[in-house]
């Protein structure tokens, strides 16, 4: 069977349809920036800015930032400045960044996710979401880019690990492709993914179990009780503490990723991003069977308010996401 290609697949996807054809093009930019920057993670501790944290400097959502994470914005800024891209939205910078006053579509990313794991060679990634943007319709970019999840027309990540892989959705189920150094292409690896519905492994930082709320407090809680408690069933724990390298496993094997919402200072609605974190894995996983929820309502369903806007996130095997979800 001959292979397929991102390009070809993209290609087939968007036919002559003018929206389409904008997105597909955003997508192959969005991969080639992944391409350039898996390489610079790639080079490790040789790389001069390898895990440097830059100056005193907070990002928008007021994390440290690294040297890294600014690297991959601009690297992200110029592929998509290829591309028909109006706005982008980025973690990395307060407002948002014009690129193509023509542009078709807007996009949200997060450069670089897991930046607390530049230096330990553990598997980071970028994220990104796809949204319409209609001039008329949108005079302001910022009402662009607060839509609803549900308007992605397409999201996904990628993942700079032992194999560099891009996760995406188009709308019609989940993609995974694998970039390939021989022939510097990225190849389907897996059409239509289907995450299982149920699971036995759960993911959280387990560390702020104090700062819980009573209903997160009690599902791990029975999940720790295994077999002899009320779920009835021994469980796994897994956490990279990279976004995008947990979601991975998820799409792998099933799973659970939680990042609720806690009492300490600014946690209130947890740590993860609504527009460029949860929305686009929100996207994927729905597309692959699986569900995403803040605890009461489906994350694709909520409209967000701010750019920065933080999110607790709960996703990945349905009926455990339901389960967490009866907890709340
Ligand atoms: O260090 P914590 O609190 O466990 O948080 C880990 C989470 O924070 C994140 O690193 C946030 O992403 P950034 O690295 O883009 O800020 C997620 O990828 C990860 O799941
Ligand atoms: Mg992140
Ligand atoms: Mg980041």
């Amino acid at each position: 069977m001959s292979e397929v290609t991102l390009q070809a697949f993209l290609d087939d996807w968007a036919g002559a349809d003018p929206l389409r054809c904008a997105v597909a093009a955003t997508v192959e930019r969005l991969a080639e920036a992944g391409v350039a920057i898996a390489e610079m993670v790639a080079r490790g501790p040789l790389a001069e800015d390898f895990g440097k944290v830059r100056g005193d400097e907070a990002n928008a959502g007021g994390d440290a930032q690294k040297e890294l994470d600014v690297i991959a914005e601009e690297e992200l800024v110029d592929a998509l400045g290829k591309a028909p891209v109006a706005f982008l939205a980025s973690e990395e910078s307060e407002t948002p960044i014009p690129l193509d006053p023509q542009g078709r579509v807007v996009v949200a990313v997060d450069p670089l996710d897991g930046s607390s794991n530049i230096d330990t060679n553990v598997s980071i990634g970028t994220i990104f979401s796809i949204l319409p943007y209609d001039l008329e319709q949108h005079p302001d970019p910022s009402a662009a880019l607060l839509q609803p999840g549900t308007a992605q027309i397409a999201a996904g990540f990628l993942v700079y690990g032992p194999a560099t892989v891009l996760v995406s959705s188009l709308g019609d189920g989940t993609q995974v492709f694998v970039f390939d150094h021989d022939t510097a292409t990225f190849i389907l690896a897996r059409e239509k993914v289907e995450i299982p519905a149920t699971t036995k492994e759960y993911g959280i930082n387990q560390s702020n179990v104090r700062h819980w709320a009573p209903a997160t407090q009690r599902y791990i809680e029975d999940c720790l009780a295994g077999k002899d408690g009320p779920r009835g069933k021994d469980f796994n724990m897994r956490w990279v503490g990279s976004l995008v390298a947990d979601a991975f496993r998820i799409f792998t094997r099933g799973g659970v990723y939680l990042y609720p919402g806690d009492s300490r200072k600014g946690y209130a609605e947890g740590r993860l991003r609504l527009i460029y974190e949860a929305n686009p894995v929100a996207f994927v996983t729905e597309q692959a069977g699986g569900a995403a929820t803040d605890g009461t309502r489906r994350i694709l369903d909520i409209v967000p308010s701010q750019i920065h806007q933080r999110i607790p996130l709960v996703f990945g095997s349905r009926e455990e996401v339901e389960k967490i979800a009866s907890y709340y």
